[in-house]
């Protein structure tokens, strides 16, 4: 049973977002997530899909509004509970963000080690997971020397191996080819089937009919919409 099983994992309330003294990107922000589901965000570019994740993974705060994270108020705690909150949350960018001089089992055993798992605990965590992303066979490799699609399943497997209850890729599919692309869907939904949050930002429409069981969020100029009702949809039954 998965600790986030009840109610919402992440809520925003009127949330508001400026840089500096620009005008709002992003504009009264009222949405829940809830555990389990697999949401996609979309919109033109500059619409705020970057921004709005940044808030979703504690990169960034609001400048207005309430955002509650697995129970928490994200606004009001104390900085020190933010790396807990954060290790919650699996991030996968466009663009890797691989630390190049470490081998791909570096590179995911990181956060483990970040969190102070023992060597003899993580060696066989990490095999696993690499095995999963099809990557048993490059263990070794630095990731300039990997492929783009290969270089994004390390990425994954990094963003997953601590067992976040969320997951949140930001155009996790824009620096690879379509059939790669697809493959990466594939793993984000097999995460899910396990009980991970996913929240897939992307201006790519042809990805959302990939994830036929997918709920919509839908970013124009800083406001959101919600075509199918992903922002008042019910937890999903536990089975
Ligand atoms: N650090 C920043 N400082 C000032 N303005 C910013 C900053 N980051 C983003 N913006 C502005 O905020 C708006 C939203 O940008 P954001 O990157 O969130 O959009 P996006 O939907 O992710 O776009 P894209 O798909 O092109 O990445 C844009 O007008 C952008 O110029």
């Amino acid at each position: 049973m998965s600790m986030t099983a009840d109610g919402e994992i992440i809520q925003f309330d009127n949330v508001g977002l400026r840089y500096g003294t620009d005008r709002e990107v992003l504009s009264d922000l009222s949405f829940t997530l809830f555990p389990g589901r697999f949401y996609f965000l979309t919109g033109a570019s500059g619409a705020g899909k970057t921004s709005l994740l940044r808030l979703l993974y504690l990169a960034q705060r609001p400048s207005r509004g309430m955002i509650r994270m697995f129970g928490t108020d994200a606004i009001t705690m104390p900085r020190s509970r933010l790396p807990g909150l954060r290790r919650r949350i699996g991030v996968v960018f466009q663009d890797f963000r691989l630390i190049p001089h470490l081998s791909a089992f570096d590179n995911v055993a990181l956060p483990l080690r970040v969190a102070g798992h023992q060597e003899k605990d993580l060696v066989g965590p990490v095999r696993d997971i690499l095995d999963w992303v099809g990557l048993s066979d490059r263990i070794d490799a630095r990731p300039p020397t990997l492929s783009g699609g290969e270089q994004q399943r390390v990425a994954i497997a990094r963003a997953v191996i601590a067992r976040p209850a969320m997951l949140v890729a930001d155009e996790p599919t824009g620096n690879v080819d379509p059939e790669m692309a697809l493959k990466l869907m594939r793993l984000f939904e097999m995460l899910n089937r396990q009980g991970t949050t996913v929240v897939v930002a992307t201006h790519d429409l042809d990805l959302l009919r990939k994830v036929p069981e997918s709920l919509i969020m839908r970013l124009d100029r800083g406001r959101l919409s919600d075509p199918t009702g992903a922002l008042r949809y019910p937890p999903r039954k536990m089975q």
